[in-house]
C-alpha cells in the first residue's frame, strides 16, 4: 500500500471514500523525537513571528547571515561544563570528521567574522534565523530542537552595543502587543562576579566554570549550588562571598559592596542612563544573580523574563569580547543575544496575544467544463504574473468551489465559462458582497 493511502481525500473527487481507503501508514509519519513538524497554520504563526524578527533587524540597520546547520565539532569543545556542550547533537561523518548539528549560533558568527578577516569593516551588525539542536536523552520529554533570532554586534567596545541589542528586544515585544508589564529584562555584569573572584584571589582559570555553576542559581538549591562551588575549590569565604553579592538588587548597593570606580558598575551606569534616552528604561532591571550558561561571556549579561514567573527565559545574551582568540586569533569585541521560538509562543498564548492568521488567497479561477481548461490557464497565469495570488482549480463541483473559496478566504471566483469565453469575456464574483459581473479577459486586474 502506498503510505499515503492513509491520508484523507477531500471525500469528492476520490473514487471511494477515504474511510475504506485506510490503511496503517507504512512508515512512521511522526518527525523524529524531539522535533516538529510545520503544517500550514503552525507554519503561519511560525513565519509570523520570524517576519517580526525580521522587522526589527531591518529597523536597526542589521545585516542577514547564514550558516550551515552542520559545524564542526571543535567550535564547540568548551570545558566549563556548560549544558549546552554536554548535550552535543554530534556524530562522526562517512568521511571520519566529528560534526556537530550546531546547538547555537554564536561560535559560527564568530567563525565567520574570522573567515572574512580584513574584508570587513567594523562595527559588524549581523543576524540570523537559525535552528539549532541539543541532544538530551528523552528522560525529559524536552525538544531536541528550535530556531533561534541571533543578533550579534561585533567591534563595538562600548556599551552602545548592549544598548542596541536590548532595544531590539524591546521593539520586538513591542511588535507582538507584549508591555513591560508583561516581562522585564534583568541584567547585570560577569565582570561583578569577576571582583568578587579578584576580592577572593580566585584563580582566573574558575572564572567560567564558576558562572556556569552561579547560573544554575533559582534552579538549584542554595545548598547545591554551594557544593558545587567547593568542589571547583573555592574557600566556603569565597562561596558565602558570592552568593551574598550575587542575591543584590540595587546597583547602589552593589558599589557599596565592590566600591566606587569599579568597571561592571560604571557600564551598567552608562547602560540605565542610555536606557532613557533609548525610552526603554522601564523594561530593564539590575539583577546580579544574571550571569547567563554560556562559557564564553566576559562583561554585560542580560535575559528577558515574564513577570508571572511561569516560564523559562525568553531570550538572553551578553558581551564575549574573548571568544575569537579561543579560535586562535586576535579578539574582536562582540555582544550578541538569542532568543527562541518556543518560549515566546507559550507567552503569547497565556497573554491571549496569539495573531488570527486565517489562509487567505485573492483569486480562484475555475474553468466551468473541461474544454476550458486551457482558457482557465492563461486567465491564472496573466493574474499571477500581476502578483495576484490564484488558486486555479478543476474536476470538481461548483458547490464544493464557493465552499473552497470561504475556507481559504479567497476574495474572488473567476469563472471561466463557455458562452463568455466565447465572447472573450470571463464571470467575476465577488465573495465579500456576493457582486457578480463580466470582465475582458484580457482586463482582468
Ligand atoms: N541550545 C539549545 C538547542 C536546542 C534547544 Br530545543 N534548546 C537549546
Amino acid at each position: 500500500a502506498s503510505p499515503t493511502a492513509a491520508l484523507a481525500t477531500d471525500g469528492d473527487s476520490s473514487p471511494a471514500s477515504s474511510a475504506s481507503m485506510a490503511q496503517p501508514a507504512v512508515v512512521d509519519v511522526n518527525p523524529p523525537r524531539g522535533t516538529r513538524d510545520f503544517p500550514p497554520e503552525e507554519m503561519r504563526l511560525r513565519s509570523w513571528l520570524f517576519d517580526n524578527f525580521r522587522e526589527v533587524s531591518r529597523s536597526m540597520a542589521f545585516e542577514e547571515v547564514d550558516f550551515p546547520v552542520l559545524e564542526s565539532e571543535a567550535l564547540f569543545i568548551r570545558k566549563a561544563g556548560e549544558e549546552i556542550t554536554q548535550q552535543l547533537y554530534n556524530f562522526e561523518d562517512k568521511g571520519g570528521r566529528r560534526v556537530v548539528l550546531r546547538p547555537e549560533i554564536t561560535p559560527s558568527l564568530a567563525r565567520l567574522v574570522i573567515k572574512q578577516g580584513k574584508s570587513v569593516s567594523l562595527p559588524l551588525k549581523w543576524f540570523t534565523i537559525g535552528q539549532c539542536w541539543r541532544y538530551e536523552r528523552m528522560t525529559r520529554g524536552r525538544r531536541r530542537e528550535h530556531y533561534q533570532w541571533n543578533m550579534d554586534i561585533f567591534g563595538m567596545p562600548k556599551v552602545r552595543a548592549e544598548a542596541e541589542l536590548i532595544q531590539a528586544i524591546v521593539l520586538l515585544f513591542e511588535r507582538l502587543g507584549i508591555t513591560s508589564s508583561d516581562v522585564g529584562i534583568r541584567l547585570s555584569s560577569r565582570k561583578v562576579l569577576q571582583a568578587v573572584l579578584d576580592m577572593y584571589s580566585v584563580p582566573q582559570h574558575l572564572f567560567t566554570q564558576v558562572c556556569v555553576i552561579v547560573d544554575k542559581l533559582g534552579k538549584l538549591s542554595r545548598e547545591e549550588i554551594e557544593k558545587e562551588l567547593i568542589s571547583t575549590g573555592l574557600s566556603s569565604e569565597a562561596v558565602q562571598g558570592i552568593i551574598e553579592v550575587l542575591s543584590l538588587k540595587s546597583l547602589s548597593k552593589l558599589e557599596e559592596v565592590l566600591g566606587s570606580g569599579v568597571e561592571a558598575v560604571a557600564d551598567l551606569k552608562k547602560l540605565f542612563s542610555l536606557a532613557e534616552q533609548y525610552g526603554y528604561a522601564d523594561w530593564i532591571c539590575f539583577d546580579a544573580s544574571v550571569v547567563r550558561g554560556l562559557a564564553y561571556y566576559t562583561g554585560i549579561v542580560f535575559e528577558a523574563f515574564d513577570r508571572e514567573g511561569e516560564l523559562r527565559a525568553i531570550c538572553g545574551g551578553g558581551r564575549y569580547d574573548r571568544l575569537l582568540s579561543t579560535f586562535g586569533t586576535e579578539d574582536v569585541p562582540a555582544c550578541g543575544f538569542g532568543f527562541g521560538d518556543a518560549v515566546i509562543v507559550e507567552l503569547l498564548k497565556e497573554k491571549g496575544l496569539l495573531p488570527d492568521l486565517p489562509r487567505q488567497i485573492d483569486d480562484i479561477v475555475f474553468p466551468l467544463d473541461e474544454e476550458l481548461e486551457g482558457p482557465a490557464s492563461s486567465v491564472a497565469s496573466s493574474l499571477r504574473k500581476k502578483g495576484r495570488s490564484v488558486d486555479l482549480v478543476e474536476d470538481k463541483r461548483l458547490k464544493w468551489v464557493f465552499k473552497h473559496a470561504e475556507r481559504i478566504n479567497a476574495s474572488r471566483l473567476i469563472l471561466v465559462g463557455k458562452s463568455e469565453w466565447e465572447r472573450g469575456m470571463v464571470r467575476v464574483k465577488i465573495l465579500s458582497t456576493r457582486e457578480e459581473f463580466e470582465v475582458k479577459a484580457g482586463e482582468l486586474q
